[in-house]
């Protein structure tokens, strides 16, 4: 049976990236691994191990300290138990919330946005409201 195994976004600062992941949203780092003739490094982190749950991918290029986002992409979403609350959370611990909890224009699922260190944005959709 087919399944989604991960995500994977590009990283300025895996450090940055692994704290915010962890401290900001409660994810575990899963695995660390570098490749030393690709100088990069990837990191998994996620709410559970990779049996059993989706992944997101932190890939570092050693030699890349930022990059561009472009347009296309949009977030990864994650489920929580109540969007306002999560909101609070993540900038008691100091992260960005770019669009406040509340339900989504034209629908009725509860969201919200924040970003991550590098700018990506991940959706927090309250569970019980899609
Ligand atoms: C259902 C939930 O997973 C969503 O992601 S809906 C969020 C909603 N998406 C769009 O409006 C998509 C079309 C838009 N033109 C785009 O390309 O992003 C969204 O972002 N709503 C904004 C809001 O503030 O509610
Ligand atoms: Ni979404």
């Amino acid at each position: 049976m087919r399944r989604i195994l991960h995500t994977m976004l590009r990283v300025g600062d895996l450090q940055r990236s692994i704290d915010f992941y962890t401290q900001v949203l409660g994810m575990k780092l899963l695995r660390q691994h570098d490749y030393p003739d690709g100088r990069f490094t990837l990191a998994f982190v996620g709410y559970a191990p990779e049996s059993e749950a989706a992944a997101i991918e932190l890939t570092y290029n050693w030699d890349t300290p930022a990059y561009e986002l472009g347009s296309g992409y949009g977030h990864i979403a994650l489920q929580v138990d109540d969007a306002y609350a999560a909101c609070d959370d993540v900038r008691s611990k100091g992260g960005k919330v770019s669009r406040e909890a509340g339900p989504m224009k034209h629908g009725t699922t509860v969201i919200a946005f924040v970003e991550d260190p590098d700018g990506y944005k991940i959706e927090l959709i309250q569970r019980g409201t899609q």
